[in-house]
C-alpha cells in the first residue's frame, strides 16, 4: 500500500482543482482525537455472514461488483449487499466459481431483485466471469484459499488480488505519473477484517497499512468537513451533476487528495494522542456519515473501480 500512499501524496503536491486544507485537517483531528465515533461493520445489517469460507466467497463477489451505483438513482450499495446475501441464503452454491463464469446480465438483475438494466451491467458480468475463472484456475475455486495464501497480510492480499484479477487494478496516470488507488482490492481486505472482527479470515497483522477507499462518497464528506476545497469550476460541475471523465485530472485529484488528507488526519491524531488510528476506522466513519446525508452531492464518473 506504500504505492497508494506515496503516489496519492504526489498528486496532492501537484493538484489544482482540489486543495487539501490543513486547517480543516486540524479541526477534524482535534474533534476526533479523543474518540473516533465507532461504526460497526455491517451497521446496516445487510451482509451475509456465517463465520466461514462462504462468507469470504460472498465478500469477494460483493467487492467485485462494488462500484458505480449512482447512474440509477434508486440503486445503492445496500441493494448489492442484501441482494447477494438473499441469493446465497437461498442457494449456497450460487457463488461457486463455475457458476460465476456463466452469469448473464438478466440473471444478475434477478439476484439483486432489480427489474431494469444495472449500471455498467456488461462490465459487472464480465468482472464476475473474470473472478470465477481465475478462482478456478489458481485457488481451487475458493476465495478462502486466496485469503489463506496471504499469510495474514493485507498488503499481500491486495498484491495478490491486483496480480490475479485485472478488474481490481485501480490505477491511473496523472501528469505522466502512475497513481495507485486500489479501492476495491483494499476494501475486500477491510471487509474481511470487519466481518471476521480481526480473527480467522480477517486476521491481518498489517491492517494499519491500508489507506481509505477512494470512492465518490468520501471526497464529498471531506469537502463538507472543510478538509478538501474545490476550484469553483469543479464545484459547479459537481453541483450540476455533470459527469467527470474517468482518468481526468479532476477525478484523480478528488480521489488522491482524499487518500492523502485522511493519512494526514491520521498522523495528526497520532501526534496529538500517541495512539494509532486506522484508515479503515476513519473510512467507515466518513462513509457512514456520507450515506446518511441525502443532500450530499458527489462527483459522477463512470468507472469500474469505485
Ligand atoms: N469509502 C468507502 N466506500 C464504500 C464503502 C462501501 C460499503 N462498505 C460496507 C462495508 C462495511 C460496512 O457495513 C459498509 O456498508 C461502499 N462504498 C462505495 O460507496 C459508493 C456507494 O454509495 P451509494 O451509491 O450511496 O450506495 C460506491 O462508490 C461504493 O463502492 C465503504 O465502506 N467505504
Amino acid at each position: 500500500m506504500e504505492q497508494v500512499r506515496s503516489t496519492t501524496a504526489w498528486v496532492a503536491t501537484q493538484s489544482s482543482h482540489v486543495t487539501v486544507d490543513f486547517s480543516g485537517i486540524e479541526k477534524v483531528a482535534e474533534t476526533m482525537k479523543n474518540s473516533i465515533p465507532k461504526v460497526e461493520w455491517d451497521f446496516e445489517g445487510i451482509h451475509y455472514f456465517d463465520n466461514g469460507p462462504l462468507t469470504v466467497q460472498y465478500l469477494l463477489v460483493l467487492d467485485t461488483l462494488n462500484f458505480c451505483f449512482w447512474p440509477d438513482e434508486e440503486m445503492s450499495y445496500d441493494h448489492l449487499a442484501s441482494g447477494l446475501k438473499a441469493t446465497l441464503e437461498s442457494d449456497k452454491s450460487a457463488f461457486d466459481a463455475d457458476r460465476l463464469q456463466k452469469y448473464t446480465g438478466p440473471q444478475l438483475r434477478k439476484m439483486l431483485n432489480w427489474s431494469r438494466p444495472l449500471p455498467l451491467e456488461d462490465e459487472r458480468v464480465r468482472l464476475l466471469h473474470e473472478v470465477g475463472l481465475e478462482l478456478e484456475k489458481s485457488f481451487e475455486g475458493k476465495a478462502s484459499k486466496l485469503v489463506e495464501s496471504c499469510d495474514n497480510s493485507a498488503a499481500k492480499l491486495v498484491a495478490l488480488m491486483t496480480s490475479h484479477f485485472p478488474g481490481f487494478r485501480d490505477h491511473t496516470v496523472y501528469k505522466g505519473h502512475q497513481i495507485f488507488l486500489y479501492k476495491r482490492a483494499q476494501i475486500f481486505a477491510a471487509d474481511l477484517w470487519g466481518a471476521f472482527k480481526g480473527q480467522g479470515y480477517g486476521d491481518f497483522e498489517d491492517i494499519s497499512s491500508i489507506t481509505i477507499f477512494a470512492d465518490y462518497i468520501v471526497p464529498a464528506v471531506l469537502q463538507q468537513l472543510g478538509v478538501l476545497r474545490y476550484r469553483s469550476s469543479l464545484d459547479n460541475i459537481i453541483k450540476k451533476n455533470t459527469e467527470i471523465i474517468s482518468g481526468s485530472e479532476e477525478e484523480v485529484e478528488l480521489r488522491a487528495c482524499s487518500v492523502y488528507a485522511v493519512e494526514k488526519i491520521k498522523e495528526l491524531i497520532s501526534k496529538k494522542t500517541g495512539k494509532q488510528v486506522l484508515s479503515v476506522e476513519l473510512d467507515l466513519w466518513l462513509w457512514a456519515f456520507g450515506i446518511q446525508c441525502p443532500s450530499l452531492q458527489h462527483h459522477r464518473t463512470l468507472s469500474i473501480y469505485y
